[in-house]
């Protein structure tokens, strides 16, 4: 039997289609409780940044260098064994990694809400939109709100 000739009209949206590659993306992180994807899209619809949140570049992560926990107490040498002070975002990531030196305008999708610190390099590099998949609940320092404030300001879209 020959393939049908009219074109194929169920196919995933955009949207779908770039969130799928942020999520993913979040798919390489190492970071045992929460993975995170991002995604850059510029207007032509490419895609020219990805990341996922993982410690910073040529540390090895398979000896335990740096804590996957989160303490406030300090090991024998006096580093505090708390991740989030090693972790890079996936939004920063994929911003460090993108393909294009000019990314005003485009799209980022991310998985998770940015935090403030992101949104503060989603700012700056101008960007125009920003599309989460789940949206962190808990914000006992408000960083999420802060994150939100500034893309308001800003005039970045946040959906
Ligand atoms: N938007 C985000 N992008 C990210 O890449 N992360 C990363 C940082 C940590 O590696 C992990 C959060 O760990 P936890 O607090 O749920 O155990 O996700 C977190 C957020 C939320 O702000
Ligand atoms: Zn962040």
């Amino acid at each position: 039997m020959k393939g049908s000739e009219s074109k194929k009209n169920d196919i995933i949206s955009w949207e779908e289609y770039f969130m799928g590659v942020a999520l993913l993306s979040s798919r390489r992180s190492k970071d045992p409780n929460t993975q995170v994807g991002a995604c850059i899209v510029n207007k032509f619809k490419r895609i020219v940044g990805l990341g996922y949140n993982g410690f910073p570049d040529n540390i090895p992560d398979n000896d335990n260098k740096l804590p996957w926990g989160k303490s406030s107490e300090k090991d024998a040498e006096g580093y505090v064994q708390h991740k989030g002070l090693y972790v890079c975002h996936a939004e920063m990531n994929a911003i460090v990694n993108k393909l294009s030196v000019d990314i005003t305008g485009c799209t980022m999708y991310t998985t998770l809400s940015p935090c403030n610190e992101c949104a503060k390099l989603i700012c700056q590099l101008r960007l125009g939109k920003v599309v989460y998949y789940e949206r962190k609940t808990e914000d006992k320092e408000g960083k999420y709100k802060a994150a939100e404030k500034m893309f308001k300001e800003a005039g970045i879209e946040w959906v």
